[in-house]
């Protein structure tokens, strides 16, 4: 029997089709988006983010959970990623950095002439670059930083006093942070304190409310930008980790008491307290880190792809909206155990640190556009607590008990208490 070979027409046109399958098939593998869930028209996601008591970062956790540390969500008209994971984290901010080193529009302040001019926003580029770098010669560098040590003090000695005088009563520990913070970062910006600061934090609360509907700071009226960038960046961060990290303590009584023990064994029968002597206080620092690990102040931070790029097999487009869930990072089980506890202890001996370089511990962000402010913020929040500490003993206001307290989150330019903390401080008896 003769057999019979195809002709070479039909041969090619064989081989052309499967080529054209494979290529197809290759081609679909590779634009394969991250799994996320099912979009409602015109809205997307953006339902799931706003509907409900959950703030954003919380029912993106949720949502993560259930589609895993690299999802894809339909933000109206605009496409998003959110990351929750170390491993996910690594791939954005340290194997792919130069796609990732943008900020999307979607974030941006708007504000007349300023919009994007500032550095929080600004593309990624030569602009940015110079900006940044007047930032940490003029204010945020090591030198720099420590330069502003007399007026740190004498801001949080003010602090000390003004608690002093109301002693046995309820104050509002909170809105005290906050105007020493303010203080602080606009006499080291400035040279003087914010003319207005009592305008300026009323903006700043109502700026907050206005946010919170939202869950991510879009806009922000009237004020320009630079200044602003340094008091919305530098200010409420700031006051905001000291805060969770007072009302963490007084709910853990055996937290507070270790601290007060440390600060009290170190600085023996010192009036006041130097920054020198800050380096000897380890419980203190490890309070601060656990602090950001449970409450990072940007819980959700915002990046965009400048081009396409492939994670984990999936395929993310150029000027995809990258959320990085901060928040969910820090407790997420895999990475910490008991993750909801407060347990500073959980940093002793360990060599994680805020730096950018461990990806499941990054309150103040990785790679090029990390937190420029670390050295600046540290130092106030550390003397601010160790001063509080020092001198006064706390108990919570109106008879409430710690496991009483109520910690719920609100969310704005930071994620805050929702309920301002109010406690009574007694001097202590410092021998
Ligand atoms: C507890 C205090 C603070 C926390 C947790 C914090 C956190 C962050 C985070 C997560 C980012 C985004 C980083 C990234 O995209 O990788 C950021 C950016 C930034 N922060 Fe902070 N920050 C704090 C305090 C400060 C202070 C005190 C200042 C200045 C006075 C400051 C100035 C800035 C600026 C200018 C940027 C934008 C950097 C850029 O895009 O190049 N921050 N911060």
């Amino acid at each position: 029997m003769m057999i019979q070979f195809p002709s070479f027409p039909v041969v090619f046109a064989i081989v052309f089709v499967l080529t054209l399958i494979v290529k197809h098939r290759k081609k679909s593998h590779a634009q394969k988006l991250p799994p996320g869930p099912m979009k409602l028209p015109l809205i997307g996601n953006l339902h799931q983010l706003i509907i409900g008591s959950s703030i954003p970062h919380v029912a993106l956790e949720r949502l993560a959970g259930k589609y895993g540390p690299i999802m894809h969500l339909q933000l109206g008209e605009g496409s998003a990623i959110v990351i929750s994971s170390a491993e996910a984290a690594e791939e954005v901010l340290k194997e792919h950095e130069l796609v990732f080193a943008q900020r999307p529009t979607f974030f941006a302040f708007e504000v007349g002439e300023y919009g994007n001019q500032g550095i929080v926003f600004a593309p990624h580029g030569s602009f940015w670059r110079q900006i940044r770098k007047v930032f940490i010669v003029e204010l945020l560098g090591a030198r720099q930083v420590r330069s502003f040590k007399a007026l740190r003090e004498e801001e949080v000695e003010n602090l000390i006093g003004s608690i002093a005088s109301s002693v046995g009563s309820s104050i509002n520990l909170t809105e005290k942070i906050l105007r020493t913070t303010n203080s602080i970062v606009s006499r080291a910006a400035f040279g003087k304190k914010c003319r207005d600061a009592d305008e300026f934090l009323a903006i700043l609360n109502e700026g907050n409310k206005l946010a919170s509907g939202f869950g991510m700071a879009d806009f922000f009226p009237s004020l320009k930008f630079v200044p602003f960038e340094i008091f919305g960046a530098g200010t409420d961060t700031s006051a905001t980790t000291v805060e969770w990290a007072m009302a963490e303590m007084l709910r853990n009584p055996a937290v507070l008491e270790k601290a007060q023990a440390e600060v009290r064994r170190v600085l023996k029968g010192k009036k006041n307290i130097s920054e020198e002597d800050i380096h000897e206080l380890h419980y203190l620092k490890l309070i601060v880190k656990e602090t950001l690990r449970l409450h990072p102040p940007g819980a959700l931070m915002p990046r965009e792809s400048t081009e396409e790029c492939e994670i984990n097999g999936y395929n993310i487009p150029a000027k995809t909206k990258t959320i990085i869930n901060l928040w969910a990072m820090g407790r997420n089980p895999k990475h910490w155990d008991d993750p909801n506890c407060f347990k500073p202890e959980r940093f002793h001996q360990s060599s994680i640190n805020y730096l950018g370089t461990n990806f499941e511990y990054i309150p103040f962000g990785a790679g090029r556009r990390i937190c420029p402010g670390i050295s600046f913020a540290v130092a106030n929040m550390e003397l601010q607590l160790a001063q509080l500490l020092y001198h006064f003993d706390w108990k919570l206001s109106d008879g409430i008990k710690p496991e009483e307290l109520d910690m719920t989150e609100e969310s704005g330019f930071t994620v805050r208490k929702k309920h301002a903390l109010r406690v009574i401080a007694t001097p202590a008896l410092i021998s």
